[in-house]
């Protein structure tokens, strides 16, 4: 991959499931530079002890600020568990960062499943 830096965002009912996904994959991701939004950032760390930069919270601009990254090719991949079953307030900021995932061609996993096969692939550090 072309940088090693993975970005980690989830919106308040899925925060839980990443917390747990990152707990399971701790190994793979100390390896890796990561940034999160601030408050997903903040709970990964107090709940797996990885060290996170966090940018501001989602709805404050964070969601924005990793978007930046991607377009100025610093992220590797972005594992991003958006919630499905509710609105978010900055519901614009999230589909931009999606759309960038696209636009860069930047591996984006929104769910477990997803996120499980992306670092299972050869390009993932082990
Ligand atoms: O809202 C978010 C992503 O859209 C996540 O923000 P927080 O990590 O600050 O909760």
């Amino acid at each position: 991959m072309s940088t090693h830096r993975l970005a980690l965002v989830a919106h308040d009912n899925k925060k839980q499931e990443l917390i747990e996904w990152a707990s399971r994959h701790k190994t793979l991701l100390s390896q890796y530079d990561l940034v999160a939004t601030g408050t997903t950032g903040k709970k990964l760390n107090a709940h797996t002890g990885l060290a996170i930069h966090r940018y501001k919270s989602g709805p404050l601009g964070g969601d924005q600020q990793i978007g930046a990254l991607i377009a100025e090719g610093q992220l590797s991949a972005l594992f991003f568990f958006w919630d499905p079953l509710n609105a978010q307030p900055h519901d614009p900021d999230v589909k931009a960062l999606l759309r960038l995932c696209s636009v860069y061609n930047t591996p984006v996993a929104c769910n477990l499943a997803t996120a499980d096969l992306l670092v299972s692939s050869p390009h993932f550090l082990r």
